[in-house]
């Protein structure tokens, strides 16, 4: 029997890749979804991909009566929060109107199962760590706002028509495939590790730390940082979840453990043996002080664990997929498309 096909919507970026694999390994074939904006074509390998705009509900429709998924798994997005302050309507309409548009193409197919992103930054500027599911929901950015929008929008197609749905709000998807088959690749880069990789592999140029004035240990700013592969896992155990009948989940992904900016700087120079020219500059906007999960949910209900998110383990995978880019062995090619709307 072919193996159930599950559609994957931004499937050639960051962690929609990762879920790609994860999803091979535990027999699905993923079809990917995605209109490579800040994805790359060499980043699907475990399945076809069918470029389109989430948006376009149209051809979105008809790539899922053509593939019959047996679900979704939906993380085309745009993801820089900082941006999205500059530019609020690309993200109102590619994070909300493009769910709403995924929404509507999966109940025409009567598909009714979903696993789908959602972020830390709906939490804001959150008053306590480590956050549960429970905080108050108070996003400080157009992204934030967009990714709150989103978890109602899937609140209301289950109320209204049955879906049942599993949302994660990701802290700070970070490392790469500890095989070396996948990386973070965006151009241009905002995250923090690959940045500061970048520039320590490169040997020129420098890094700003984006504020050194935050109420925190040391003034920076403090994250949750949590494995790629992880969050993959987390999506194949939500996936089963659902299939097999179980509730809807929204639930936090993330380590339990904050690091500061300094922290994560003194873990790169320590991982590569050198150090990084810093410069310390104003704050980013959108920037809160801290951001660290309780993760106790998604280990309760899907029997999840962050058990490669140590801050060592996150730097080392992402230092080997980006010593093997910097030696020119697997560069992958830029497909670039207009994303400007
Ligand atoms: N990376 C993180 O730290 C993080 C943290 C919290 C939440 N998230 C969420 O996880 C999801 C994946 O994030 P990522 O880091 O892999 O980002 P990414 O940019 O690497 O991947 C997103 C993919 O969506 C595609 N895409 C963007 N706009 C599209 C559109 N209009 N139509 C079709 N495809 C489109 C991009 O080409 C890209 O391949 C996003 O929803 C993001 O909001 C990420
Ligand atoms: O050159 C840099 C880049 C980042 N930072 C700081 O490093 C921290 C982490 O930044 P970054 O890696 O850009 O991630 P975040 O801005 O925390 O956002 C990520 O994590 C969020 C969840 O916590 C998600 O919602 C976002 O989509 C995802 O991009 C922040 O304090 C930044 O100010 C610097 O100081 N210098």
């Amino acid at each position: 029997m072919a193996d159930p096909v599950v559609l994957v919507t931004g499937g050639a970026g960051f962690v929609g890749s990762h879920a790609c694999k994860a999803l091979a390994a535990a027999g699905y074939r993923p079809v990917v979804y995605d209109d490579l904006s800040n994805g790359t074509r060499d980043a699907v390998r475990w399945g076809p991909i069918e470029v389109g705009d989430i948006c376009d509900g149209q051809r979105l429709a008809e790539v899922v009566s053509r593939h019959r998924p047996v679900a979704a798994l939906h993380f085309a997005a745009r993801i820089d929060a900082a941006e999205s302050t500059r530019h609020p309507a690309r993200y109102y309409s590619t994070n909300v109107t493009g769910t709403r548009s995924l929404l509507q193409a999966l109940r025409s197919s009567g598909v009714d199962v979903l696993v789908f992103s959602s972020t830390a930054a709906v939490y804001g500027d959150a008053a306590t760590a480590p956050i549960s599911e429970a905080h108050p929901l108070r996003p400080a950015t157009p992204y934030g706002r967009s990714k709150l929008m989103m978890e109602d929008a899937v609140r209301e197609a289950s109320a209204s028509h049955g879906l049942r749905y599993c949302g994660f709000r990701f802290f700070n998807a970070a490392g790469a495939d500890p095989d070396g088959e996948l990386r973070e690749d965006h151009e241009p880069e905002t995250h923090l590790i690959p940045r500061l990789l970048r520039t320590a592999l490169a040997q020129h140029g420098s890094m700003s730390i984006y504020g050194t004035d935050y109420d925190t240990p040391d003034g920076t700013c403090v994250r949750d940082y949590v494995h790629v592969s992880d969050i993959a896992d987390a999506h194949v155990l939500a996936l089963r979840h659902l299939l097999a009948g179980k509730d809807d989940l929204i639930a936090n992904l993330g380590s339990g453990r904050g690091y500061s900016v300094r922290e994560v700087i003194a873990a790169v120079e320590e991982t590569v043996g050198r150090p990084i020219p810093i410069r310390e500059a104003a704050r980013r906007t959108g920037d809160p002080a801290m951001l660290v999960a309780d993760p106790t949910l998604a280990q309760r209900c899907l029997n999840w664990s962050s058990r490669r998110s140590s801050l060592e383990q996150i730097i080392a995978d992402a230092a080997r997929a980006f010593a093997a880019v910097d030696t020119g062995r697997e560069r992958p090619r830029r497909e670039r498309v207009s994303h400007r709307r």
